[in-house]
Formats: structure tokens, C-alpha cells, sequence
């Protein structure tokens, strides 16, 4: 429950996020990508996990939009690792009030875009370090290039005149100059993100599709286990997990093929 004491809501407990995870276990590193369109259809999909077993879920608009933090803060509660993907984009000081509203949820991630700048994403870390309980802190990850950008749309409809990759790698030394935990890149680009920043700076890679799969929307997509190949520490994985009769078999099937 959410300890509401004091004026405001205080983090719950961690079940688990990366340190307290053990990333040797392929299942840890599938960040489940619940896009649902309520809070009952996402609780039906995780009940399919019986076994006690909590993936590491990510709630984006569609499901926060529609059941908002206090479901959010639930599902912490009952020990689900949570990724809060908002993406935010503002000016610094709107960013990092926003910031401070999350932290009181004790999600273990967050994202925004690095395309906000420096100064955003400073006052980010600056929030989320003044906000911090004990050794606990909310991880911060810049969305570089959205993996459903391609080359040609880069270029004519955004209007950068760089090569993709670079772009990408642009962006992610920005993010880790400017104190983030991470970035949400391609799998296709992890090794140069990585050399370019840290082997720590975490990778988090959505656009994964088994081999055979729909791509739906996404433009810069690889195999599950390429993308760990490349050094990728956290898949995203929503449609291909979700959008299947059976999520378990499925969620399954994913890990086998990185096994
Ligand atoms: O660059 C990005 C950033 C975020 N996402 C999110 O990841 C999942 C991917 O879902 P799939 O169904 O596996 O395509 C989705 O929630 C996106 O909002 C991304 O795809 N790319």
C-alpha cells in the first residue's frame, strides 16, 4: 500500500530491479511491454505467470493514460520490477518536477528523450539524486533515436542530416555526459553506444522480434538473441509476447531462443 503518513507518497519497497536481479537468468532481461488498453486486461496477463514468477513490466501511455500511478504502485508493491516509459520531453524545470512526482512511486525506471538536452536531463539526475531513499534511486534512460525511425525518415521528416548510427551514438554520449543510467537504442546499435560511453551504461533495447516476426511498426529490429549477443542488457518486448493466444508459451519460446 502507499504510505501516505506524510504529505506525500512514500517509495515502496523494491521486489527486485537490476542489483537485485540475477541477469544470468535470460528471463530477468525481458522487460514484458504491457500495451493493454486496462488495468484488467494487464492483471490478466501477468496472472498467467502462476508460478510466483514477477517479469520486469513496462507501463507506457496507453496503460498509465487509463489506470494511472496508484495501479502502477500496486504492482511495485507486489514485487513486479516496473519501467515507467512517459518519454518525457519539456523544459528542464517541468521535466524535473515531473521527476519528482515518479519518484514517489518507486519504479525502477524511467525514460526520457535525450533530444530534450543537457540541461533536462541534468535536472533529472539532480531530482531523482535529491530524491533517492537510502541506496535506492529511480534509473534514468534517454530515448536516442525511436527504433521506429529509419534512415529516410531521419533525414526528410525530422529533418537530421547525420547518418542514423551516428545519431544514435550522438545522442547516447549526451545522455551519459549528462548523468543518465542509460539509453533506449536498437539492438542493432549496443556496441557503439557502449564503446562510446561505458560497458556500464546500460542498454535497453525495444524493436526485438523473434526470427520470422512482424516488425508492425518498428523499422530497426533484431532477433532476441542478437541483441544480447551485442551486449544489450535489458529486451523490451511487447506485441510478440501479447498479441499471441498464449503470452506464457510465448514469453518461454523467447527465452529458449536465448538460452
Ligand atoms: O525507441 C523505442 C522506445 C520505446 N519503445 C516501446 O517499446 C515497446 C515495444 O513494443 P513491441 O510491441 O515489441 O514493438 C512499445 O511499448 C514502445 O512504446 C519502442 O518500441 N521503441
Amino acid at each position: 500500500m502507499l504510505n501516505r503518513s506524510k504529505s506525500r507518497l512514500v517509495p515502496l519497497k523494491i521486489g527486485a530491479c537490476k542489483e537485485g536481479r540475477n541477469l544470468q537468468n535470460p528471463a530477468h532481461r525481458i522487460i514484458l511491454a504491457l500495451d493493454v488498453p486496462d488495468g484488467k486486461q494487464a492483471e490478466r496477463l501477468l496472472s498467467v505467470w502462476d508460478d510466483g514468477f514477477r517479469p520486469f513490466i513496462k507501463v507506457g501511455y496507453q496503460l498509465f493514460f487509463r489506470v494511472g500511478p496508484e495501479w502502477v504502485a500496486r504492482r511495485k508493491e507486489e514485487g513486479y520490477p516496473v519501467f515507467l516509459d512517459l518519454k518525457l520531453h519539456d523544459i528542464p524545470n517541468t521535466v524535473a518536477r515531473g521527476i519528482e512526482s515518479l519518484c514517489r512511486l518507486g519504479v525502477d525506471f524511467v525514460t526520457l528523450h535525450a533530444s530534450g538536452g543537457r540541461r533536462m536531463m541534468e535536472k533529472a539526475r539532480e531530482t531523482v539524486e535529491k530524491e533517492a531513499t537510502g541506496s535506492r534511486r529511480m534509473k534514468l534512460l534517454a530515448v536516442t533515436q525511436l527504433t521506429s525511425t529509419d534512415q529516410q525518415m531521419l533525414h526528410e521528416e525530422l529533418g537530421i542530416g547525420e547518418p542514423l548510427g551516428q545519431s544514435v551514438q550522438r545522442l547516447a554520449v549526451l545522455a551519459h555526459r549528462s548523468g543518465m543510467d542509460g539509453v533506449i537504442c536498437s539492438g542493432l546499435e549496443v556496441q557503439t553506444v557502449k564503446k562510446a560511453t561505458s560497458p556500464e551504461f546500460l542498454a535497453v533495447t525495444p524493436g526485438i522480434r523473434p526470427a520470422g516476426a512482424s516488425a508492425h511498426d518498428q523499422k530497426r529490429v533484431i532477433t532476441p538473441d542478437e541483441a544480447l549477443k551485442n551486449g544489450a542488457d535489458y529486451l523490451v518486448i511487447g506485441r510478440p509476447i501479447t498479441q499471441v493466444p498464449d503470452p506464457k508459451k510465448a514469453f518461454q519460446e523467447l527465452i529458449e531462443s536465448i538460452q
